[in-house]
């Protein structure tokens, strides 16, 4: 057995690992990176990349769909699946070969390759090769797609996203379950590409919404493209020849059979701590086995172990990856003198469209924070002058202030150009700037940031009217809507 030691050892060579090493290094300590599985990380290779050229396709495809509103007839449009893909994965390789590449001009000695398991809060076994003793560790494992064990036993046809991205056609029907993030982004490009495709909501959830407003809007827009079934459950999953047959129960108790290529369980990706032995770790871990750690320093409680990335489960997108990596690499090599590193304003968005973004304090969190009583402004974007030049005049902002303060807290949107605004709005979150600084700033015209300044005069005005000091029920933020 190879034995190994080092001031910090850091387990997952994804975004959060790689920031995790290069910040521990930076510091001045000996670091070593233990990696199980293929080089490139998830964002690259199976996640954020190769998702949004899926998406650039069918953006392609749609613009010819929509082209004839406008007097522009393209003539007969053919998908040819197969160049889809091709490009899918030679661009997404060329993505990740920048990554391997770089990885690869790391010391070699600090590479180790295998899957590591706790030991001792300070040793950990890779493989039966090497044992590591590391003063200090950073867990970035990442996390991997949850499918139900009973779904899987219909075979390779039921399938996660991980599996779109090595297909070499697109397939003729894909059901999808979960109207997440993954699955909205997914389901809209194979549906514009010209794939059957059904999405199926056990509730009424889209992305990450919560504002109920905004939710009931996103579901009437998207509905208006796409086949969602809400309320439905999955009730079984049967393999039938080179088919799969789904089983589903809507919320009426009735139940129907349908058959597709493939299913594709869009549930959510759950951490990978399971494989780490963590009771051999001596830290704290919640009921879900998650070890409970610090959000501003990364740190599980006063041991030298950190944590970072989807690993936490925290708030699972690269940015925040590549931030909490730095941030636990940085506290490693300090440790016990750890730091709070910059948490930035959370921001999220989903690629669909029209685009979804919450930034900010988002609705849920603020019926937790403020009892309800914070103020709301709105703007749909249905009449909003430049999102109908564009013909996609779709989707309505909700903003939200502070009574007193006049303070900006955060937003809710789909609409046109949600990925701009989003960032925007969490930009002004972040600065502290209050409402009416914000209506200071220039907009142009025309531009969907009117809309913006539409929905921020809105709030301006309900800030001026605060309601009686007793709390304000939040009805529709209960859990699990
Ligand atoms: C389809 C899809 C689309 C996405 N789109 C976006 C997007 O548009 N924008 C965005 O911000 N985010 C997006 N995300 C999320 C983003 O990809 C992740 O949040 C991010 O990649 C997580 O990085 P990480 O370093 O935590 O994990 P990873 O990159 O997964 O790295 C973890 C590494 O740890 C390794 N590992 C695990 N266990 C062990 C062990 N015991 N020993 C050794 N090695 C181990 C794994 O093999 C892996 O390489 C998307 C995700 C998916 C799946
Ligand atoms: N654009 C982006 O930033 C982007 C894109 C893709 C993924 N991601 C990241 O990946 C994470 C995982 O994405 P995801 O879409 O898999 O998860 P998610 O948590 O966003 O959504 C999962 C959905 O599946 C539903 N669900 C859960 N269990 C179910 C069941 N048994 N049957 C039916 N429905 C069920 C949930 O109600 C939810 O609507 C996201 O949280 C996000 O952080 C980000």
């Amino acid at each position: 057995m190879k034995q190994i030691r080092c001031d910090v050892a850091v387990i997952g060579a994804g975004t959060a690992g790689l920031s995790a090493y290069r910040a521990a290094r930076a510091a001045g300590k000996h670091a070593v990176m233990i990696e199980g599985g293929p080089y490139g990380t998830t964002c690259a290779r199976v996640g954020c990349m190769p998702s949004k050229l899926l998406i650039a396709a069918a953006e392609a495809a749609h613009a010819l769909q929509v082209a004839p509103a406008f007097g522009v007839h393209p003539g007969d449009v053919r998908i040819d699946g197969a160049a889809v893909m091709e490009r899918v994965k030679r661009e997404r390789d060329r993505f990740v070969g920048f990554v391997v590449d770089n990885i690869e001009q790391l010391p070699a000695e600090d590479r180790i390759r295998g899957w590591a398991r706790f030991t001792a809060p300070d040793r950990l076994q890779v493989d039966d090769h090497t044992e590591v003793q590391a003063e200090r560790i950073v867990i970035a494992t990442g996390s991997a797609p949850v499918i139900p064990e009973e779904w899987a036993l219909a075979g390779p046809r039921v399938i996660s996203s991980d599996a779109v991205f090595d297909w070499n056609e697109l397939p003729r029907s894909v059901a999808v379950i979960g109207t997440g993030v993954i699955g909205l982004e997914l389901g809209q490009a194979l549906h514009r590409l010209g794939v059957r495709v059904a999405l199926y909501a056990r509730g009424d959830s889209i992305a990450q919404l919560a504002d109920p407003d905004v939710l009931a809007n996103a579901a009437q827009t998207l509905r208006a493209e796409l086949d969602i079934r809400f309320q439905t459950q999955v009730v079984s999953v049967r393999a039938d020849g080179l088919e799969l047959a789904l089983t589903t129960r809507d919320a009426a108790g009735n139940e129907r059979q349908e058959r597709y290529d493939y299913v594709l369980a869009a549930i959510g990706r759950a951490p990978n701590v399971q494989a780490l032995a963590l009771h051999l770790a001596g830290i704290e871990r919640d009921r879900r086995g998650l070890p409970l750690y610090d959000h501003t320093t990364m740190q599980c409680g006063t041991s030298p172990i950190f944590i970072a990335g989807d690993a936490n489960d925290e708030l699972p997108l690269l940015p925040e990856a590549a931030d909490q990596g730095r941030i636990a690499g940085h506290n490693a090599a300090l440790y016990p003198d750890v730091q709070p590193g910059l948490r930035r304003t959370p921001l999220i968005i989903a690629f669909t469209e029209p685009q979804i973004a919450t930034l900010g304090a988002g609705w849920r969190a603020l019926c937790h924070s403020h009892g309800g009583r914070f103020a709301v402004g709105a703007v749909s974007f249905e009449n909003q002058g430049r999102s109908r030049v564009m013909l996609q005049n779709h989707g309505m902002l909700r903003v939200y202030g502070e009574y007193g303060s006049g303070r900006f807290l955060g937003a809710e949107m789909i609409g046109p150009r949600a990925e701009h605004i989003g960032h925007l709005l969490a930009w002004a979150v972040q600065a502290g700037l209050t409402v009416s600084a914000m209506l200071d700033m220039p907009f142009y015209h025309p531009v969907v940031e009117e809309g913006v300044r539409t929905a921020l005069r809105d709030l301006a005005e309900a800030l001026k009217h605060p309601p009686p000091e007793q709390p304000q029920p939040c009805p529709d933020c209960t859990p699990g809507t």
